[in-house]
């Protein structure tokens, strides 16, 4: 279990300063959505979260300690990224895609090793890969090709799993299908951060949530008491009303609110 902590995280992209002061608790064994308009500064919140990009001013605590100091090998295996974009170059088949997230020095080609292949069996499964093993990933569909990417991040069954936008360009069914996986993965006790625009998701399968605009957190904590049409409304400029049903909670933005 891993629980994070961000200690007045500031950032810069090229000289803008594009995180401000950003303090909050992300609970062990939660998912959470970060949330927020184009360019709010998700993607470079996960970067920070991730070890990858060090923040100006502050620090981010992973289990008590600072994330930016733990050696390369130590953070390797605490945590995977799957960044925005993530894809495959070159034909290589699902099994190896996969088998590359735990040792990414393995050749294109030749045999992998069979001390690796119970993990790679388990992330097939987990991820429904199981008959697509052997396919080339160039030869996939866009939510099969999610589902590899996703596979290959928690093949090593990291303690934190950050994930930004996976949904993005998925159909709803598969949209669905991978928040639902990423779900599972807390209950096995793994810590999710994920970026999402699909808030009817958020809102649906995230424990807690992180809105962020301008570089700035507006609200974190609990999903249902953090997320409300007046944060909403504030996050995007646009007017919001929820709707409460029998299958939870959606979000509808108002078009005659959007300034043209
Ligand atoms: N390489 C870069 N150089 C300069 N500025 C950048 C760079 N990458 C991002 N930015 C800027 O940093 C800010 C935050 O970007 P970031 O990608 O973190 O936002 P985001 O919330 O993930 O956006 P989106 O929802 O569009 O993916 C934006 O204003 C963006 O233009």
């Amino acid at each position: 279990m891993s629980a994070l902590h961000f200690h007045g995280v500031s950032a810069r992209r090229g000289q803008r300063l594009v995180l401000d002061g950003i303090s909050a608790r992300v609970p062990s064994g939660h998912l959470t959505a970060v949330i927020g308009p184009n360019g709010a500064g998700k993607s470079t919140l996960l970067d920070i979260t991730s070890g990858l990009k060090r923040p100006v001013q502050g620090s981010v605590e992973l289990d008590g300690k600072d994330l930016h100091r733990l050696g390369r090998r130590e953070l390797a295996k605490l945590r995977a990224y799957l960044p925005q974009r993530a894809g495959v170059d070159w034909p290589i088949t699902v099994e190896r895609v996969v088998a590359l997230g735990l040792t990414p020095a393995l050749p294109a080609f030749g045999t992998i090793p069979s001390a690796l292949l119970p993990a790679i069996d388990d992330a097939l499964l987990a991820c429904d890969l199981l008959g697509l093993r052997d396919r080339p990933a160039t030869q996939l569909s866009g939510g099969e090709l999610a589902r590899a990417m996703l596979a290959r991040a928690i093949v090593g069954d990291p303690a934190l799993l950050i994930v930004d936008e996976p949904t993005a360009g998925l159909d709803p069914r598969h949209a669905i299908d991978a928040v639902q996986r990423l779900k599972a993965r807390t209950t096995a006790g793994c810590t999710v951060v994920m970026a999402i625009h699909d808030l009817d998701l958020a809102l649906a399968f995230a424990d807690s949530i992180l809105a962020i605009r301008d570089g700035r957190l507006l609200a974190h904590g609990p999903t249902h008491e953090v997320v409300t049409e007046s944060l909403l409304t504030s996050l995007y400029d646009v007017p919001v009303r929820l709707s409460r049903d029998g299958d939870g909670i959606s979000v509808r933005f108002l078009k005659s609110g959007v300034s043209s």
